[in-house]
């Protein structure tokens, strides 16, 4: 795994650094495989299909190279205003990225959904490659003549097969990527490498909670944001986060009857927030009416999504 002390090894050599966009339908197994990338949660992965509202970068220090992953949301149908600049971010990174990886799922391999993406990726003129993922499902010679089937459809540079579920193949990857960004100076101070997205982690983290409880009566109109977080001399850190829903009826969903749903989410939340920062987490979480978030511009620039129009 590429661990962010691999980065010892850089010496004073040139050092490199650049971009990877992680394409793929949803459930290709993108949030799986940048954790294994980055060695860390950085994404959040459920059974739910388009969870993956903001991008999310990683960073993986590997020898000399600085790998930052930008992990798109699954590439879908646009339905509401947010869906669509999901879309057309997701896009947008694999356009500004060094190296375009597609991830497919070996188990369901050439459907109309990835159809569509080869599509689309055949325009993009960057360096690409073709990941097959989920080799832990399938017979070897079945990945086999997939890869040929997506070659065929549109050229790829290389084409990795991985599980990104128990890591085979993963190293094979990284040091490709490794080698395929460009010269440069690392984007990132080494030692932000590891934590830079912790506040975005941590609203991650406690969305999930309120998705997984409340997705039935809240299907994609929260978003929960960390609005001061304080480290504390006894070694443990304060966090407090607001959600933010559409309607008052809302809010009294999220807060559940005496308070007894919030409390949940916070405690579940506040568990495995500790477990990724490995210290003991306070977490204040409040409920805030904030109508038609999801038309303001504001929003989505926080988000790091461009406002579609
Ligand atoms: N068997 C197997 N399952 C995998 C593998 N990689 C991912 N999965 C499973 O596939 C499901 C989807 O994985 P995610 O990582 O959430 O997929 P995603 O592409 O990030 O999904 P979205 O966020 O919806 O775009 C999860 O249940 C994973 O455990 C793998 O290599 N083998």
């Amino acid at each position: 795994m590429a661990g962010k002390n691999s980065a010892a090894d850089a010496g004073d050599g040139p050092t490199k650094a650049g971009f990877v966009a992680l394409i793929g339908a949803p459930n290709a197994g993108k949030s799986t495989l940048l954790n294994q990338l980055v060695g860390t949660k950085v994404s959040i992965v459920t059974h739910k299909v388009q969870t993956t509202r903001a991008i999310i970068r990683g960073i993986a220090m590997h020898g000399a190279s600085q790998i930052v992953f930008v992990d798109t949301p699954g590439i879908f149908r646009p339905r509401r205003r947010l869906d669509r600049a999901m879309v057309d971010t997701a896009w947008g990174g694999a356009k500004d990225a060094d190296v375009v990886a597609l991830l497919i799922d070996a188990r369901k391999g050439l459907d109309e959904q990835n159809e569509k993406i080869l599509e689309k990726l055949a325009d993009i003129k960057l360096k690409k490659i073709l990941i097959l993922n989920k080799i832990d499902t399938v017979k070897r010679d079945s990945l086999l003549a997939l890869a040929q089937l997506i070659n065929a459809r549109t050229q790829f540079e290389r084409t990795f097969m991985v599980s990104a579920l128990n890591g085979d193949g993963v190293s094979d990857l990284v040091e490709y990527f490794a080698e395929n960004v460009p010269d440069g100076p690392w984007l990132y101070p080494e030692d932000q490498a590891s934590d830079l997205p912790l506040r975005m982690l941590a609203a991650e983290i406690t969305r999930e909670k309120l998705f997984l409880r409340l997705h039935e009566e809240l299907p994609y109109i929260s978003t929960v944001e960390t609005e001061s977080w304080q480290e504390r001399k006894d070694g443990s850190v304060r966090i407090e986060q607001t959600i933010f829903v559409e309607r008052d009826s809302q809010k009294s969903i999220v807060l559940g009857k005496r308070g007894q749903t919030i409390k949940a989410i916070s405690q579940a939340a506040r568990e495995e927030i500790s477990e990724m920062l490995e210290q003991p987490v306070h977490l204040f979480l409040f409920v805030k009416v904030r109508e038609n978030w999801a038309d303001d511009p504001e929003r989505y620039r926080e988000m790091g999504l461009e406002f579609p129009h």
